[in-house]
């Protein structure tokens, strides 16, 4: 009886767990949606606002991306922005409150602390999708400024519309970037000297040299059509392993920022356990019987 009962019990608690891993919170600056299976899309969402990045924008990214990570309905995310522009980058007006605050302080390291402690939390937004298992793919359009390179530069794949531009505004407002752009764009694209170039300068670049140099892997005409081929490139991605592709952007991150040798032991260390795993059985079997669909457990 008691046993009986303790079993129902952790029967809910186990229902109740899943659901709760499954359901988003609310956002007032993203939309959210499960939009095919195992694909969900964040729109930036403050059309009226060239979606300008404001407090609450930035916080509802690092919360977004860390509760997808979790989400073991979500395989892989699209990101993109509702409205006329991709994002306006920081919003200006955010920025005056935060000089006021810390104007109320006399003393150079109160005013520092405050500013660092402002600095590290966006910084940690953004980071927030690097740290997201899950690939991130960008379908950019028409401006994508400041801030916006920054949240580019944090996700895996990123396309753009023909009518795109991006602009590392930062030098023009008087800041070097400190949100991930210095850091990462640099290491995605081919040259150093065009990267140093469009830093110091902040002059605009469009679409066809953004493909040119790197930055973006394709350009299409539209937004609707860049949609649809992104949404079809994240389900492709979604039908495979979630073993398999998760530890492949792991890996490919942890490669990126250490040596070779140590991007080979990290691999070895998690593909020995990895390679135990049911996906690796499924998906060779699926492979050597020609098997197009094979269905992989929830991760
Ligand atoms: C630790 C964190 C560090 C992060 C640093 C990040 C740095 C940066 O992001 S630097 C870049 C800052 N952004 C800009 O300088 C862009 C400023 N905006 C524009 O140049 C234009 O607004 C834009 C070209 C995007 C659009 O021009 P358009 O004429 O088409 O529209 P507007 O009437 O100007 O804008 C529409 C409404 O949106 C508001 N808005 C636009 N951008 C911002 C912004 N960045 N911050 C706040 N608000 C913005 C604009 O005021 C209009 O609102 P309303 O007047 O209420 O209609």
């Amino acid at each position: 009886m008691f046993l009986g009962t303790s079993s129902f019990q952790k029967g809910i608690l186990f229902f109740r767990n899943i659901s709760k891993i499954s359901a988003m919170s609310q956002y007032h600056t993203l939309k959210i949606e499960n939009s095919k299976e195992f694909v969900y899309s964040v729109q930036l969402n403050r059309p009226e606002k060239a979606n300008a990045m404001n407090k609450t924008m930035w916080l509802e990214i690092g919360k977004c991306f860390n509760e997808l990570n979790e989400n073991t309905d979500c395989r892989v995310i699209v990101l993109s922005a509702n409205g006329k522009y991709f994002t306006s980058g920081i919003d200006l007006f955010d920025l005056m409150n935060l000089g006021q605050e810390v104007a109320n302080h006399d003393d150079i390291a109160r005013k520092s602390k405050v500013l660092r402690c402002f600095i590290k939390t966006y910084q940690d937004c953004l980071t927030a999708i690097e740290k997201c298992d899950k690939p991130v793919l960008t379908a950019i359009h028409n401006g994508c400024i400041g801030g916006g390179v920054d949240l580019v530069s944090a996700a895996d794949i990123r396309y753009c519309t023909d009518d795109a531009w991006f602009q590392l505004k930062e030098t023009e407002i008087g800041m070097a970037a400190d949100v991930g752009t210095l850091q990462r764009m640099q290491k995605s694209i081919g040259s150093m000297s065009t990267f140093n170039e469009l830093a110091f300068t902040a002059r605009k670049f469009h679409s066809k040299e953004a493909k040119s140099i790197g930055f973006v892997t394709q350009v299409y005409d539209t937004k609707e059509s860049m949609l649809e081929n992104v949404m079809n490139i994240a389900s492709n991605i979604a039908s495979k392993s979630p073993v398999g592709v998760q530890m492949t952007k792991r890996s490919i991150i942890y490669s990126r920022d250490h040596t070779v040798q140590e991007g080979l032991d990290h691999i070895a260390d998690w593909n020995q356990t990895l390679l135990q795993s049911e996906d690796f059985i499924k998906a060779s079997m699926a492979v050597a019987t020609k098997d197009k669909n094979p269905i992989f457990s929830k991760l």
